[in-house]
């Protein structure tokens, strides 16, 4: 290992199901790239070498199927008590406390983040949707990102407590931006939970979209910028 590469931070990508690549890939383009190293994990030892964790969006139930014949369900769940992890999509229903619409026979949770998330919230694959989305502390915030919604998960309640690090909204639909054919339209007021796509909580992050499929990758130097470089110093 060179010297450079000895100093920089690692931040792994669960690489058992789903978008993991475009992760990878994205995390070598942000300017934060000179101090980051992007790898892909598929097993305790791979977890071990990381500083971070990303978890793409993909098939959260085989996910955790797959981790769990893997044998990394238990050193995730440790790992999200010590070090950050960002979850997309299904990644973030890996990182929610409370998740409803599982699968028949439930699913297995690493529940890093107090909230509670519906599976499939806007309906299915072709009530998938675009849309433009304001971003509170992204790098020039003024151009709104492309949040890409593929059956995706709603946020139905966020549950802040006084023992658990404070929650960040991070990112808002506006009404009007759900496509009406979308189950879960959204005809009502805009502090409604269901509006959250984004929200962080001390040093995990989580998006109901895919930031890893636009080529935009400001949500990629936002979490190492936030969640990912603080969490080293303490
Ligand atoms: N695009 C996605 O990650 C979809 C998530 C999927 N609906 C699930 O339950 O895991």
């Amino acid at each position: 290992m060179s010297q450079t590469q000895a100093c920089k931070t690692t931040v792994g990508v669960l690489a058992l199901q789903g978008a993991f690549a475009e992760h990878q890939t994205a995390l070598q383009k942000i300017p934060s790239a000179r101090k980051v190293t992007a790898c892909l994990v598929r097993t305790p030892d791979d977890l071990e070498k990381c500083d971070a964790l990303i978890i793409p969006g993909g098939e959260s139930t085989t996910i955790a199927l797959l981790a769990k014949l893997a044998g990394l369900l238990e050193p995730l769940r440790q790992f999200s008590k010590t070090k950050p992890i960002w979850g997309t999509c299904a990644g973030a229903i890996l990182l929610a406390q409370v998740v409803e619409n599982t699968k028949k026979g439930g699913q297995d949770l690493l529940g890093g983040m107090s909230v509670t998330v519906a599976r499939n919230g806007w309906g299915s694959q072709v009530e998938s949707f675009e849309a433009p989305l304001i971003v509170d502390g992204l790098q020039n915030s003024e151009r709104p990102f492309t949040g890409v919604f593929i059956r995706a998960p709603v946020i139905l309640a966020l549950h802040p407590s006084p023992d658990a690090p404070p929650m960040h909204v991070v990112a808002r639909l506006s009404v009007g931006t759900v496509p009406k054919s979308s189950t879960a339209s959204l005809q009502l007021d805009p502090n409604d939970p269901r509006t959250i796509v984004a929200v962080r909580q001390g040093k995990h992050l989580m998006t109901t979209f895919h930031p890893e499929l636009t080529k935009d990758g400001r949500f990629h130097e936002y979490f190492v910028q936030n969640c990912v470089l603080p969490s080293l110093s303490l």
